[in-house]
């Protein structure tokens, strides 16, 4: 057995990034960054009027003015102010050569084209100005390579001058149910047969991810059935199995992927729950066996799959990061694998869910972390601050 970090390790060695693809901003969100976002304009381009009122020189206050003319969001005075004089101006639009300053429209008078103040006179240059390239210049970096890319960024990217960002592309997933029992969920069954959770719960997962998922149905536990939903999954960047990776008579994963020419390179990690999680390569596919049970396969899909698709994606930081809080029960030292607790964080405390065994699908409908215990932790007593990983899938 490996541990969870040499696991990770090697799993990332076996992937590639994939191809940088051009892409319209409207589909651009939840994609990562191939290159750092650099803005090809400065923002504002010229100084800009921050509120509705009248452009005057900061010199002529107290005033009054006499007003030459408008400045509008769009369409600009194009003229300069000479002493005493003031353009009637609105948010958004350019200043007037010469203008220095706003006085917002609620502090003067106007009578005719003749303006006086009433209100606060303003007390420096720029009152009310949105400088030039305040926002950002020309060449400044709005957000770095790797980075998943949301609503600011696209809002960021678009004000920078692009249309499109180079983003990497999503792997396409296939997703591989295994065994005799399995039945497609909402189907009837009879008692020795089960629902296939698994499938639609790691479609799920992914479902936040840039990614493409194909789910390729039930391999029955024979070697023919495994062979012929590995041929589909071929040219799929990875290729997920679920079930069939442990020992028994009818885990059949490992063997039918090394037929089909896998080269694997490691079965079994000292975690719990999760142990037979295999990994390797089937042609150009990375190839990730997760465990059958239902906790298994969905603490192994989101410390494992879930950063591998971010990694192939070109996130720059694809592992989930954990966080510390404390935990309302005591809970028993640590044993030779690391141990992936399913648990509640409510109010800022965490609660372990008191049934941890990976067949059981009950706490899954509730958790919203996983407390991590290292392998050999210490005890953890009540109230003691404990590392977790939010479930934010
Ligand atoms: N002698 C040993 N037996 C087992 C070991 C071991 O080391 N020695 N490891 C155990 C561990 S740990 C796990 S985890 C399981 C995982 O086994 P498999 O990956 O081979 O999973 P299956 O046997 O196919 O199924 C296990 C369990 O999960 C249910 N299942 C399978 N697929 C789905 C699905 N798509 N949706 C919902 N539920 C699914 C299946 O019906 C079984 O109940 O092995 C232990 N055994
Ligand atoms: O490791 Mo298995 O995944 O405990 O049930």
């Amino acid at each position: 057995m490996i541990s969870v970090e040499e696991a990770r390790q090697r799993l990332l060695k076996l992937a590639s990034l994939m191809p940088v693809v051009s892409t319209p901003l409207p589909l651009a969100k939840g994609r990562f960054l191939a290159e750092d976002l650099i803005a090809r304009r400065q923002q504002p381009a010229a100084h800009m009027s921050a509120m509705d009122g009248y452009a005057v020189r900061f010199s002529d206050c107290p005033g009054p003015w006499s007003v030459i003319g408008e400045s509008a969001a769009g369409h600009r005075y194009n003229g300069a102010l000479a002493a005493g004089e003031a353009v009637r101006i609105f948010t958004g639009a350019h200043l007037p050569e010469n203008s220095d300053c706003v006085i917002i429209q609620e502090d003067i008078e106007r009578s005719g084209d003749n303006i006086s103040l009433c209100g606060d006179a303003p007390h420096q240059k720029w009152h009310h100005v949105r400088k030039a390239g305040s926002d950002f210049s020309n060449g400044d970096r709005l957000a770095q390579a790797g980075t998943q890319v949301n609503a600011g960024i696209i809002a960021a990217a678009a004000m920078a001058g692009y249309g499109d960002l180079p983003l990497f592309a999503g792997p396409r997933v296939a997703i591989i149910s295994s065994g005799d029992e399995l039945v497609p969920p909402g189907l009837p069954l009879r008692t020795e047969q089960i629902p296939s959770s698994n499938a639609v719960m790691i479609a799920a997962m992914l479902s936040s991810l840039p990614c493409e998922v194909q789910d390729l149905g039930i391999a029955r536990d024979n070697l023919a059935s495994l062979a012929e939903k590995l041929e589909q999954a071929k040219g799929a960047d990875i290729i997920v199995t679920i079930g069939g990776a442990s020992v028994g008579d009818h885990d059949l994963v490992h063997r039918a992927a090394t037929d089909a020419g896998a080269t694997m390179d490691f079965w079994r990690i000292a975690v719990r729950p999760g142990k037979p999680l295999m990994a390797g390569k089937l042609g150009n596919s990375v190839m990730l066996g997760l465990p059958g049970n239902p906790g298994s396969a969905f603490v192994t899909a989101f410390l494992f799959l879930l950063p591998l698709v971010r990694h192939m994606a070109g996130s720059a930081q694809p592992w989930p990061t954990s966080l510390s809080a404390p935990c309302t029960t005591a809970i028993a030292a640590g044993g030779p694998r690391a141990e992936y607790l399913r648990a509640v964080l409510q109010d800022g405390e965490l609660t372990p869910f008191h049934m941890q065994d990976s067949g059981v699908t009950k706490p899954l409908a509730s958790a919203n972390a996983l407390i991590i215990r290292p392998v050999d932790a210490p005890p953890v007593g009540v109230g003691d601050i404990v590392a977790y990983l939010p479930l934010d899938i």
